[in-house]
């Protein structure tokens, strides 16, 4: 077991596609974790997922042995963190285990607002931070004025800011031997009574619950009692061990170490992130601080297309809550789509990942409602209330206001497309609150109504800027507007899985594009069926699908039964995703078609 003065736990820090998998990769080559063979798929990016979009989302941690030129070995605990505007609080979870952090900027592009936003939060949690500038290959490549922007815009001092090329293996040695030098060993007191907090949980079905934690103080053995402090259940220690990144068991985790347990806990609730882990004959007195809670932003629906799927629906929620905090559920019902929850999410990314998941590995087909943000409203009888449904917002005379939440953006750019930018967030309703040239980029503060930016604000953000724009934010207030309600009836029936909450001056032209939208989107019937887009009591738009003109199941002359059976499966197959509201089947697409109106108003 490594001495606790030759142990690093440090985490890489870098925006999307600076090159953080690639560098730990080349980490993990360099200290010889894996064979040539296994290195051939980028290895922290563990779920499928995750490699296939390109980004990385969940914490995980690989342990490897270096030999640095002092002719000592340091045992290396890198832990991931995610890269993605959405998943920052996963962040500071992952730095809670650290000592250390690289700061890795890609050479040629410069620092975009993520790595500072998470630059900050390494500063604020006492990390020491490594600048590190990557790509340094490219020939676009301008270390120099990178440096600077390190400088002024994070403002940490960048003279030592190795320049290294993930790709090509150019400085990594250097880097190690730095990292090894500035990084210091972890502080805790292997003599105290334990205390290991858990990073992250996962559920595995063969093992039961899987926690990755980082011992603070005293150290855990396998056999050993532990008890988790927030529930107070004592369990024995199965197996503990390191990932290297294949998991490595061991027969103790050290003061300071970063590893895995595994005590029998078949709970999903039984050990949650942020807990404290404590062993059962020499406790420790108080948990370790843990970690914020985090807000959801984002609210969905989340349907079941077959309704005998709704208790698995529930499973596999609770099963990804468990390492997902982020992730909020709460049965729900619909008229219109039946037994369902209604979700929170961190943003849109985190929602289409939590569909994908759910789909994907928990093989369920599903309805999502166009997401929405949280309304706060002030009732004519002075109470408030929250909603993040849109079918619930209160009668007209029942509301006195509503707020909707305001957030802070703070944008960095490139010159050239300032302007652009500039007017996509006026487009979006927001006030310039400050703006400040800084080397070739300009940082800009908006604030912005978070409805407005959910939807589709990064993507644009990112065209009209031809990818060079970032963008991080925080919650402000929530602060009054006028908007009201927009809903839609289908042949003359509201389908409250389709209101939404606008502003007022865009209220008519939204319904005019969403019912001529939805038009193009729900499939013809046998039947004519009549769109419309109503405020209150009052049609503002309305848009006809014609119906069908010949019946498939005609062709069969009710004769020959398993011609009949097997064009209603492929009738079945075709109507995948797809929900009857009513009588009439409406495929997954229009209930979100008010995204892309959303996109061309
Ligand atoms: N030329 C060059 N390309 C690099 C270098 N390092 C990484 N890349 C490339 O940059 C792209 C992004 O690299 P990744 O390592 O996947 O980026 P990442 O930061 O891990 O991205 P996330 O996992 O989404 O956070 C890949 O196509 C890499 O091959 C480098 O030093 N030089």
């Amino acid at each position: 077991m490594a001495e606790q003065k030759h142990i690093r736990n440090f985490s890489i820090i870098a925006h999307i596609d600076h090159g953080k998998s690639t560098l730990a990769d080349r980490f993990i080559q360099i200290c010889g974790g894996l064979s040539e063979r296994e290195m051939s798929a980028q290895v922290l990016d563990s779920m499928d997922i995750e490699r296939e979009r390109g980004i990385t989302i969940k914490a995980q941690s690989v342990t490897l042995n270096y030999q640095a030129r002092d002719g000592e070995t340091y045992q290396l605990n890198l832990i991931d963190t995610p890269g993605h505007v959405d998943f920052s609080y996963e962040v500071s979870r992952s730095l809670a285990a650290c000592e250390g952090a690289l700061l890795v900027v890609d050479a040629a592009q410069g620092v975009e607002a993520q790595s500072v936003a998470n630059c900050y939060t390494a500063i604020e949690q006492g990390l020491e931070v490594l600048p590190v500038l990557n790509k340094i290959d490219l020939p676009s490549a301008d270390p120099d004025k990178v440096c600077t922007e390190i400088e002024e815009i994070i403002g940490v001092p960048a003279d030592e800011a190795l320049r290294i090329s993930a790709k090509t293996g150019l400085g990594i040695d250097d880097l190690l031997e730095q990292l090894v030098a500035k990084v210091p060993a972890p502080t805790g007191d292997p003599d105290a009574p334990v205390q290991a907090l858990i990073i992250d949980s996962w559920f595995d079905n063969y093992l039961g619950v899987v926690s990755l934690v980082r011992v603070v103080n005293g150290s855990i053995k396998r056999k050993q009692k532990i008890v988790i402090m927030s529930t107070g259940k004592s369990h024995q220690v199965e197996k503990l061990g390191v990932f290297t990144p294949k998991p490595l068991d061991m027969e103790q985790l050290g003061c300071g170490q970063v590893g895995y347990v595994i005590a029998g806990i078949k709970d999903i609730f039984g050990a949650p992130v942020g807990d404290t882990i404590t062993v059962s004959d020499h406790p420790c007195e108080t948990p370790l601080p843990g970690f914020q809670k985090v807000q959801p932003r984002v609210f969905a629906g989340l349907y079941p297309v077959e309704s005998d799927d709704y208790e698995d629906l529930r499973e596999a929620l609770n099963k990804l809550n468990l390492n997902d905090a982020a992730l909020q559920y709460e049965p729900e019902t619909s008229q219109a789509l039946g037994f369902g929850f209604r979700c929170g999410f961190l943003g849109m990314l985190h929602m289409e990942i939590i569909q994908e998941r759910l789909e994907r590995e928990y093989d369920l087909d599903l309805i999502t409602t166009a997401p929405t943000v949280v309304y706060e409203v002030l009732k004519s009888d002075d109470s408030t209330i929250q909603i993040d449904n849109p079918s619930k917002l209160p009668s007209p005379n029942e509301i006195e206001e509503v707020r909707e939440p305001i957030i802070e953006a703070h944008i960095l750019v490139p010159q050239d497309y300032l302007g652009n930018v500039i007017t996509l967030c006026i487009e979006k309703r927001g006030v310039q609150k400050n703006m400040q040239y800084m080397g070739g980029q300009v940082a800009i503060n908006f604030e912005l109504p978070l409805s407005e930016v959910v939807l589709d604000f990064f993507d644009r953000l990112k065209s009209v800027s031809r990818g060079f724009a970032s963008f991080d934010y925080e919650f402000k207030r929530f602060q009054a507007a006028p908007l009201v309600k927009l809903d839609i009836l289908i042949n003359d029936e509201r389908v409250d899985a389709l209101s939404l909450i606008v502003h007022r001056d865009i209220s008519q032209s939204r319904g005019r594009d969403l019912v001529e939208r939805m038009k193009d989107l729900i499939p013809r019937q046998m039947f004519e069926v009549a769109i419309q887009a109503a405020i209150g009591s009052k049609i503002i738009a309305r848009s006809t699908v014609k119906a069908m003109r010949k019946n498939v199941l005609a062709k069969c002359y009710g004769g020959d039964i398993s011609r009949k059976r097997k064009l209603l499966e492929k009738q079945k197959a075709g109507k995948k995703r797809m929900k009857q509201v009513g009588k009439i089947d409406i495929p997954q697409e229009a209930f979100l078609a008010v995204l892309r109106v959303n996109k061309d108003s």
